[in-house]
């Protein structure tokens, strides 16, 4: 889930070695209202007691949720609705001036967002720092496409034609998933803002504190109020927003069960859902690789925010000659990835998300463990020196070896930092089990035939495939799953498709030429 790696690490190094940090982990805490609508900070009507909400590097309270109820929904979708009164109206080259406007708030303040969502999410500031790149790279690049939508003329017999118009949606809600919290915001309001519809955005319960500042800040690029607004929620709020008359599509990141009940809710409005969902990506690694890639690769598609990624490729399968080669290598790698404050430079992997979380992970790797596979390193708790940090949601990165299809590890979407290592003979062997699941989010394959890798991806049964790398995303591409991973897709040129309906409109140039 990442920009062009490279060259987004570059230009950062220049701008920010100079600045302060002004925050560090176990100082903040969050007390402003996190919902948003009609253009300003919002507290929720009803009087409902707030759930905690924790600060993974340390598991202190950073802040109280408190669950939107109906009214404070039926005030944020009519906030919607208002704006999109004028901003449905608006040109694409107009609504693309503001967009970029956003972006540009975005670029400024990125330390500030990084920061905010490494206090939430746990991350390390690295990774942080480039999905916020990846937000307002999204909004730039569908500011672009903004000014590009146009309809199809069409020539009929005797003079008549008919001509088709891409029209919004009308209000869209975006539901969001814990892990990548500020960049699913802005990849899922950017295409739908561009398209000419408003949005009512629901972050998961677990990470409510940074798509209030992206709220923020389309307000200050110029937007309507009331364009993108913001409700804080669980299950409940989500229910609201889904079965609500007045939203026209459902855009969800998350889980396969709850992606299920988001179509179901919304099938009873007959509303469009783009579902992004869960992931047990293949990665295949030929022993004709450049085993360096490879390795590299395989650490890029398991440990990205401490595993919790849904394209992650945690199923390595190694072609047999190499297998010992490439695990001596991908565990001394992983023995070394430096665990620990996530706002320190130095940090290469911060906290999972929350307790639950952390010890569901825990208890796979122990599972895997009685079913026979081979802790190869990790898959403990990890605790800083640091007493600060000593409550935070630690553990160290795990690779499994001596793994076969059936164990559970190899089954189900672990969603934390546990590689699976499994060994292969032949390329039709391995594309056989690479596609022996209901998932089919993404998958990947390392070779230095080009033909092979070409054959590979064409029979591999997955919306995002990868070619000598793995879990690069650039806005400009499609990303979305095959299976139970998902309907639609975000990014690229297709997701207009997705947020925007096609009106045909027929003029006649001759008289009605009637049967009656
Ligand atoms: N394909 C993709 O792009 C991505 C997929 N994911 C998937 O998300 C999952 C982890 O995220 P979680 O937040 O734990 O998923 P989740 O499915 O529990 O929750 C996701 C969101 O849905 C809301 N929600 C829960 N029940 C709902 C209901 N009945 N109606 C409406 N909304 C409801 C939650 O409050 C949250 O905002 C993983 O399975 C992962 O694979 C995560 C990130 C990206």
């Amino acid at each position: 889930m990442l920009p062009r790696l490279a060259s987004s690490l570059r230009p950062y190094r220049a701008t920010y070695l100079g600045l302060a940090r002004w925050l560090s982990s176990g100082s903040v805490n969050i007390t402003d209202p996190l919902n948003f609508w009609a253009g300003e900070r919002r507290s929720s009507a009803g009087i409902n007691h707030g759930e905690n909400v924790y600060e993974p590097a340390t598991g202190r309270v950073l802040c109280q949720l408190h669950e939107c109820g109906a009214e404070d929904v039926n005030e944020a979708v009519n906030s919607a609705k208002s704006a999109l009164n004028y901003w449905s109206k608006m040109s694409g080259m107009e609504r693309a001036r503001i967009l970029i406007v956003a972006a540009q708030i975005i670029d400024s303040r990125r330390e500030e967002i990084a920061q905010m969502e490494v206090i939430n999410n746990g991350k390390s500031i690295t990774e942080a720092r480039l999905d916020v790149d990846s937000a307002r790279l999204c909004i730039e690049y569908y500011a672009g496409l903004a000014n590009t939508l146009s309809g199809q003329h069409v020539q009929l017999p005797g003079g008549s034609f008919a001509y088709t118009r891409r029209e919004p949606l009308g209000v869209c809600a975006g539901i969001g998933a814990w892990n990548y919290p500020f960049q699913i915001a802005a990849w899922k309001s950017a295409p739908a803002l561009a398209c000419g519809n408003a949005m009512v955005f629901k972050p998961s319960p677990v990470t409510p504190v940074t798509a209030v500042l992206l709220a923020e800040m389309y307000v200050q690029a110029g937007a309507p109020q009331g364009l993108f607004n913001v409700v804080q929620g669980g299950q409940g709020t989500g229910q609201l927003l889904c079965l609500h008359h007045d939203i026209a599509k459902v855009s969800f990141t998350g889980s396969v069960p709850t992606g299920k009940r988001i179509m179901e809710m919304a099938s009873k409005g007959v509303k469009p859902v783009t579902l992004e969902l869960g992931g047990k990506s293949p990665l295949l690694i030929f022993d004709d690789c450049d085993l360096e890639n490879a390795v590299k690769g395989a650490l890029m598609a398991n440990f990205l925010s401490q595993g919790q990624v849904c394209s992650n490729g945690t199923r390595v399968f190694v072609q047999k000659d190499i297998l010992p080669e490439f695990l001596e290598e991908v565990v001394k790698r992983t023995k070394l990835i430096e665990i620990g404050d996530p706002l320190l430079e130095t940090t290469r992997m911060g906290a999972l998300v929350n307790l639950p979380h952390l010890n569901r992970v825990l208890s796979y790797v122990n599972q895997a463990k009685k079913e026979g596979a081979k802790v190869m390193c990790g898959g403990e708790v990890f605790i800083p020196v640091d007493p600060k940090l000593k409550d935070g949601y630690y553990m160290t990165p795990c690779v499994l070896g001596d793994c076969s299809d059936e164990m559970t590890c190899v089954k189900e979407e672990i969603f934390g930092p546990v590689m699976s290592v499994l060994s292969f003979e032949t390329e039709e062997e391995a594309l056989h089990r690479a596609n022996d699941t209901n998932l089919g989010l993404a998958a990947g394959v390392f070779t230095r035939d080009v033909r092979r890798a070409h054959r590979v991806v064409e029979h591999l049964k997955a919306g995002s495939c990868f070619i000598n790398n793995y879990n690069i995303t650039p806005v400009e591409v499609p990303f979305g799953g095959f299976k139970m991973s998902g309907i639609g897709r975000e990014n690229g040129q297709v997701t207009i498709e997705h947020y925007s309906q096609l009106k045909t409109v027929f003029v006649e140039m001759g008289d009605v030429d009637s049967l009656f």
